[in-house]
Order: C-alpha cells, then sequence, then structure tokens
C-alpha cells in the first residue's frame, strides 16, 4: 500500500506549519547561561559591541570525510521571530535573581534581530571541518543569545541528512523509506529526521505528520499484528471483491484458495504448513486496498507459508485486473529470502505468463544500517527498497554532530579560542571561504581568507596552506572558484529566497557530485582539505603568540 500527497506546498507555507515543529523554536529554546551572559553584557555596558561568530564543526560523523549542511532554513526562520513575549520576560524573571535590575527586562522585551546579519553556505551542500558554516554578525548580546538554537537547528539536521545521504550512497538506486518514528529521540527528533533523511536522499517516510508538515511522499506497508490478529478463513466476513473494471463481484475468498491449492507443487510444501491465518489477513487487506496489495510474508514462515498465501492472494488480484505491489521481509537473512522469493514470482510469471509478477517489489527491512546494506549488495540479493528506522533517525553509529559556535571578532578586533589540542584552536576574525575546483569538476580544496583580502581567481595561482602545519602548503590554480557564504538575512529581512525541499535535495546529489569518491567512500575515505590563505595563516600564528602566555620553567 503507498500513498503519495501531491501538490506543492513550501515547507514553511501556511500558518498552520508555523504552528507545527517550529512552535517550540523559539528563543527561550537555549541554555540558562545565554540569559545570564547577556545580563552580565548589559551590566558591564556591553550593549554596542559588535561580534562575529563563526558555526562549524571539527569532524565529519560516521568515521567518513564529508558533512552535508541542513538546518538553514530553521535557522533564517527563527531570526525572523527572535523576540520575548511579555510570558518569556516574566519567566525569565522567575529564574535570574532578585537582584537583576528591571531595566535589563525592558531591555530584553525589545531585543531582536533586526541588527544581524546572517551569512550561510547553501542547504544541501557538502562541507568539511573547520569551515564556517554560518557567520553571524550584529550585536554581541543578540548574537551570543542565538548560539544555543542554532547549533540545535543544525546539529541534528546536518547528521541526520549525513546519515541518510550515506544510506542513499550505500543503496544506489534502489528506494529507502524512513521508518523511524517509533525509535526516535521524542516527537520533534522524529519529524526533524523524517524531513532531514528526506534531503539526503530518502524517497518517502512512514511518519504522517512528517507528510503533512513538510509534503514529503508518505509510505507504509502493514505490521504483524493484522496477521496475527487472524486465526483462519471463516473469520472474514467481507468476502468478495468486483473486477477492477467493474461488474459482479467475486468470491474472493475462493478465488485465493483455489489459487493455493494450484501453487502448492511450485512451492514444495504440504498445504497443512501454511497457515490460513496468515492467508486470512492477507486476504482482507487485498479486499481493503486492492491496488496497493502489499504483504508482510515472515510472521510464520517465509517459505512455507508467506510467500505462498501471498503469491495466491496476488494471483487472485491479478485475476481480477488488480496490481498486486510486492511484500516486505522482516526478519531472516534478508540477501538470500529477496531471492527465494524472486525465483518464486520469477517462476510463477514465466508459468502462468503474467510479465509483472517477476517484477513485484521486494521490501526489506529489520535493523538495517549503512553495513548491512554494503553486505547485501556483495551478497547479491533481489530486494528493491528497504524501510529503515534505528539506525538512520538515532544515528547510531554516532549520534551527535559537533558544531560549535565561536566568536571570531569584536568590535572589529579578531579574536582566538586557544587549545592545548590544536585542532580546536579557532580561526580568528572575519573570513570568507572559497570552494577551489580542477579542472575535472571536482572540488580541489575550500580555502579561507581574511575577508577584506581579494577573491581568488580562475585561472590565478593561489597559495593554499594547512590551518597550523607549516609544511604543509599548496599552490592551486582552480578551474573555477565558488564563493560559499552567501547573505541569508539583514537589516530584518530575508535576502535571498529560501530554496524549497526538493530543492535542498538537488542540491544534496549535485554537491556529493563534485566530491572525489575516495573522499565520499566509506572504508578509510580521503579527508579533503581545507585551508588558509598566506596572510590568514599569518593572521592566526601572530594572534595565537601574542594570546599564548609563555610559561617559566623551573
Ligand atoms: N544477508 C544479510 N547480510 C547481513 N546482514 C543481514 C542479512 N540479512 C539480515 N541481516 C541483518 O541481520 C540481523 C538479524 O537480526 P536478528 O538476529 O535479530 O534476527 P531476526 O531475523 O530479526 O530474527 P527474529 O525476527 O526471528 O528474531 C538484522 O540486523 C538484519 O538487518
Ligand atoms: O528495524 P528498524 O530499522 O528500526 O525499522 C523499523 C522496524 O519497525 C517495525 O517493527 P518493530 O521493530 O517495531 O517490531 P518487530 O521488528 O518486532 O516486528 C518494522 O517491522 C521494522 O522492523
Ligand atoms: O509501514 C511499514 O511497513 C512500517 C512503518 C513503520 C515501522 N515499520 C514498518
Ligand atoms: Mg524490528
Amino acid at each position: 500500500m503507498s500513498q503519495m500527497m501531491n501538490g506543492v506546498v513550501p515547507s514553511w507555507g501556511t500558518p498552520e506549519k508555523r504552528l507545527g515543529q517550529n512552535c517550540i523554536v523559539q528563543p527561550l529554546l537555549t541554555d540558562f547561561y545565554q540569559i545570564t551572559m547577556a545580563y552580565a553584557y548589559w551590566k558591564a555596558g556591553k550593549t554596542q559591541a559588535h561580534a562575529v561568530f563563526d558555526l562549524f564543526f571539527r569532524k565529519n560523523p560516521f568515521q567518513g570525510e564529508f558533512t552535508i549542511f541542513a538546518g538553514l532554513e530553521e535557522c533564517v526562520k527563527f531570526l525572523t521571530k527572535f523576540s520575548y513575549s511579555k510570558s518569556d520576560i516574566d519567566y525569565i524573571r522567575q529564574i535570574l535573581p532578585p537582584s537583576i535590575e528591571e531595566e535589563f527586562y525592558d531591555f530584553l522585551g525589545k531585543l531582536d534581530a533586526r541588527g544581524v546579519s546572517l551569512y550561510a553556505v547553501k542547504e544541501g551542500t557538502v562541507v568539511f571541518p573547520r569551515v564556517p558554516l554560518i557567520r553571524v554578525e550584529g550585536p554581541l548580546i543578540v548574537v551570543q543569545l542565538l548560539e544555543t538554537t542554532l547549533l540545535n537547528l543544525v546539529n541534528y539536521a546536518s547528521l541526520i541528512a549525513t546519515n541518510a545521504s550515506r544510506f542513499r550512497m550505500a543503496a544506489g538506486k534502489l528506494k529507502l523509506f524512513e521508518f523511524g518514528l517509533r525509535r526516535a529521540q521524542g516527537p520533534d527528533g522524529a519529524l526533524s529526521a523524517s524531513r532531514y533523511s528526506y534531503i539526503g536522499g530518502f524517497d518517502g517516510t512512514s511518519n504522517v505528520l512528517a507528510g503533512k508538515l513538510f509534503n514529503i511522499p508518505v509510505k507504509g506497508t502493514h505490521a504483524h499484528s493484522y496477521v496475527t490478529s487472524f486465526n483462519n478463513l471463516d473469520e472474514l466476513t467481507v468476502r468478495i471483491l468486483a473486477p477492477k473494471s467493474g461488474g459482479a463481484a467475486v468470491d474472493f475468498v475462493n478465488l485465493a484458495v483455489k489459487w493455493r491449492e494450484k501453487l502448492v507443487p511450485i512451492f514444495n510444501v504440504m498445504l497443512s504448513e501454511a497457515s490460513d491465518g496468515e492467508l486470512a489477513a492477507f486476504i482482507s487487506f487485498a479486499i481493503a486496498f486492492p491496488n496497493g496489495f502489499l504483504a508482510l510474508v515472515d510472521t510464520y514462515d517465509v517459505k512455507k507459508s508467506g510467500l505462498l498465501n501471498f503469491c495466491a492472494v496476488a494471483l487472485a488480484l491479478h485475476d481480477l485486473g488488480y496490481a498486486p505491489v510486492g511484500i516486505r521481509l522482516d526478519s531472516g537473512d534478508l540477501a538470500y529470502l529477496s531471492i527465494v522469493a524472486r525465483n518464486f514470482f520469477t517462476q510463477i510469471s514465466e508459468k502462468y505468463n503474467i510479465s509483472s509478477f517477476a517484477k513485484l517489489m521486494i521490501m526489506a527491512s529489520n535493523d538495517i544500517n549503512e553495513e548491512t546494506i554494503l553486505s547485501i549488495n556483495e551478497q547479491g540479493h533481489a530486494i528493491d527498497s528497504f524501510g529503515i528506522g534505528t539506525h538512520l533517525v538515532t544515528c547510531q553509529k554516532q549520534p551527535a554532530l559537533g558544531c560549535v559556535y565561536k566568536m571570531v571578532e569584536i568590535n572589529g578586533q579578531a579574536r582566538i579560542k586557544l587549545s592545548h589540542d590544536v585542532a580546536k584552536v579557532t580561526i580568528p576574525g572575519k573570513k570568507e571561504v572559497y570552494r577551489l575546483y580542477g579542472e575535472n569538476g571536482h572540488a580541489l580544496i575550500d580555502l579561507l581568507q581574511i575577508s577584506s583580502e581579494d577573491p581568488p581567481q580562475v585561472g590565478k595561482k593561489v597559495l593554499c596552506r594547512h590551518p597550523f602545519q607549516e609544511s604543509k602548503r599548496a599552490f592551486v590554480i582552480p578551474s573555477k572558484v565558488e564563493k560559499l557564504l552567501q547573505l541569508y538575512w539583514q537589516d530584518g529581512t530575508i535576502y535571498q529566497p529560501l530554496p524549497n525541499m526538493q530543492e535542498i535535495k538537488e542540491k544534496v546529489i549535485s554537491s556529493l557530485k563534485i566530491v572525489r569518491s575516495d573522499i565520499r567512500r566509506t572504508l578509510n575515505p580521503t579527508p579533503y582539505k581545507v585551508s588558509v590563505s598566506d596572510d590568514l595563516y599569518h593572521y592566526l600564528h601572530n594572534l595565537w603568540l601574542e594570546n599564548a602566555p609563555i610559561g617559566e620553567l623551573s
């Protein structure tokens, strides 16, 4: 059975949608320390301070070497409605100490994001460690207050989109359906999982609310409980079905039973081994959905019962002019059973001259992860689609992406965050990011520059340096230069149209194509290079020396 929602609804269209997932994305969806810092900044007279923050991550997830950036639309929408309501202020008053000056609450009540500018990489782009995905500029207090919410909106979205894109790469052209609602991290996790796995390459979801809110195709089969709820054929109260082209209804139960008897020699089983309850369940489901009959065949025994019962009902439907859809396997050796099923379908197709029978859909589910798909591919199989829940939505292999939000400039002065771990030292200053392409269309390197530097030019040699290892540098002559950070929000308006879900989905596909296959592969992928310009290299290291205290040995 399958349902597809039609009509193009922008993913942020109607007021109804605004009340959906996003009603919980509001200024109080933050860490308390942002609000205490806001007071301390205010008290310290920093209301006019102007800051620049970068949002970036340091390590790709899933032992991979790439990440898909997602969540931008939600970030921009958050800015459009960033302001504290009266009840928000009343609540903040309750949680802050009584010593807080009353004027601070007046100040908070008037805050909004009109003074903020937000630059970002396009949603759906393949991104790499240390590259600023979002640059936020504006009044210190406001841009600080945005930190937690922006990170929350980007981290899981990007993690899921990346996970989904990895499943997509493993599955090739096979269909992928997200079945994770029951296993997801709460209702919001589930909705985000459905939305961003669709962006990352899935074809549909079982999550009905996600379908309604985001216009994602909704798909579904049935559960084992539907099968176990039937004991025998006598229970069936509705027993007839009219042919698809109209006319008198026929005894559909009888038709299916006759087919089952005829099929017994093909399946080489004893009729007594096949479950009558399962046959009754399949018959009733086919009567309910004659045009979308897809049956779960592993409740009792795939070979001895499920496939035989399915084929009997599918052939009865075919007699009446309906096209059955296929089966779902949810246990056992999925590669092997899919081949067994396909062989039966092919035999029946040949014996009864029904070509469509050989192409019945075989869906597999049951705790599937990226490795299962890769292994099943190696073994050989006849699966057409996968239903994937737990491993996709919980990102079991790596449950969080570590995006951080770091101050890089205050009042025009660059800021650096030092660390004993060199990889954690921030790259200071307001920066631009350029993606430099080689002749074959593949991305060669990302280059971070101080924003006042001239952009690199096509055909002109540019020195790209490793940010921390002096000896690692390379000259690049780019065939194409792409400026990654674009302005999305300024002066209280959305500066350029936000792409819809379909466009973001396409961006993921086109963006992955520009990444070399050795960077994309699962096993020991090659790291992509992210570099700094020579000027930024010196700027960074001078500031590092200025800020690093000189120790004394004793
Ligand atoms: N051909 C295959 N190659 C690799 N992994 C497979 C293959 N077929 C199934 N799997 C995976 O093996 C695991 C089998 O799960 P498990 O051991 O719980 O058995 P099961 O089939 O679910 O049994 P049951 O439902 O009867 O308890 C699942 O994670 C499934 O995705
Ligand atoms: O395995 P996942 O990737 O999470 O995919 C979703 C699972 O959810 C359903 O059953 P459920 O696990 O609830 O019950 P069952 O496996 O015992 O049938 C379905 O049959 C899948 O097995
Ligand atoms: O429709 C299905 O088959 C389905 C939906 C959710 C979870 N497991 C299976
Ligand atoms: Mg299961």
